[in-house]
């Protein structure tokens, strides 16, 4: 468990403010956000790396603000591995080792089972240097868990690998916080390693929380436009609400429920706007039409934009149906949008 209490780490230019968060007890969280939002700084923070400027931070019910780094139980994977080169990859293992002082048996077990659950027995004698990056990183995995920490801090692990070395890693980070039950924190960019990998999640922007939720929750129920917008939520509109109804000026849109009072924005996920080039059957919801703006190809999916009054919407839609609509740009096309498919927040 991880509890960072009005967490405050001051630098000439930056500034993590008043963090308060509660990371449950085998908890695979993930932390997110923009470039420079201060994610690396908090995780360091907790590793001990980094001084806090003021609050608290509890790992399982024990204070280690003022702790070093070794006596609190945590281990942290770097992006780049960080590996001595010049060690091989079984010292490396050992290396955080020498600052505990563990029954040597118990140990050498431990590591035995790590080396085998990460698949690294035949390179136990080499040096980082010629290693795979996949490899390099099983490696860093194993020298972060050798020393038994109660929490595991992963400053985007996976970034530095190649598409076929990233899933491989991913899947065994997932079976690896399934077999050793502990608190993983995870930071990413990716929001699909999100939905893949986290149980719960908060959203960093410049030092300060937006918001902290399940994974499904802050993707499908973002509080703020800067949460949506990150979430790739694209149709974000602010709106009046009257009644069942938001407003937009100029068209209005059937929601599924009252919304929350002091509402002020809606957002569309851009995959819940059906487009048609005729007139959908009313039960399709929220019928409109539009002008087609843009098409831009986005690999296997093209973004599609429309334009409704004032209100620019966009959709995917796969290359296929693209060309079986023969959509192209200044087409008149009709949208249809089901009143569950709008949040309002
Ligand atoms: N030791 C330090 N001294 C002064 N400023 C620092 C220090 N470490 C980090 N910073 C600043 O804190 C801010 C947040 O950095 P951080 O590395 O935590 O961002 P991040 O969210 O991890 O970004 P990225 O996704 O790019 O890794 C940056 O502006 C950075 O320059």
């Amino acid at each position: 468990m991880i509890e960072l209490e009005r967490a405050n780490i001051q630098f000439t230019d930056f500034h993590v403010r008043n963090i308060t968060l509660s990371i449950q007890s085998g908890e695979f969280f993930m932390l997110l956000g923009p470039t420079g939002a201060g994610k690396t700084v908090i995780l360091e923070a907790i590793a001990g790396l980094i001084p806090m400027t003021e609050g608290r931070i509890i790992v399982n019910q024990r204070d280690v603000t003022h702790l070093p780094p070794e006596q609190r139980g945590i281990g942290i994977v770097y992006q780049d591995y960080a590996l001595f080169p010049h060690l091989s990859v079984w010292k490396n293992i050992l290396y955080g080792l020498r600052y505990y002082h563990r029954n040597e048996q118990e140990s050498s077990a431990w590591i035995e089972w790590l080396v085998e659950e990460l698949g690294i027995q035949t390179i136990l004698h080499r040096t980082p240097t010629n290693l795979s990056g996949g490899e390099k990183q099983r490696v860093a995995l194993a020298r972060a868990l050798a020393v038994h920490p109660s929490v595991l801090l992963l400053d985007e692990p996976l970034s530095a690998l190649d598409q076929n070395f990233r899933e491989g890693i991913r899947d065994l980070l997932k079976k690896l916080h399934q077999d050793l039950q502990i608190t993983f924190l995870m930071v990413t960019h990716d929001f699909s390693e999100a939905l893949f990998l986290g149980e719960r999640m908060a959203i960093l922007n410049h030092g300060q929380l937006e918001q902290v939720g399940t994974v499904a929750e802050v993707f499908y129920q973002p509080t703020n436009p800067f949460v949506a917008e990150f979430v790739g939520m694209k149709n974000v509109f602010p709106a009046k609400f009257h009644g069942q109804k938001a407003v937009l000026p100029t068209l209005e849109l059937q929601l599924a429920e009252l919304p929350p009072e002091n509402s002020q924005y809606i957002g569309i996920r851009s995959e819940d706007i059906v487009l048609n080039p005729e007139n959908p059957p009313a039960s399709s919801g929220n019928l409109l039409e539009g002008k087609l703006v843009e098409i831009s190809h986005r690999g296997v999916y093209h973004q599609v934009s429309v334009q409704v009054g004032e209100a620019l919407f966009t959709t995917f839609l796969p290359g296929s149906t693209v060309f079986a609509m023969q959509l192209a740009p200044a087409s008149t096309v009709h949208l249809s949008i089901k009143p569950s498919a709008i949040h309002v927040f």
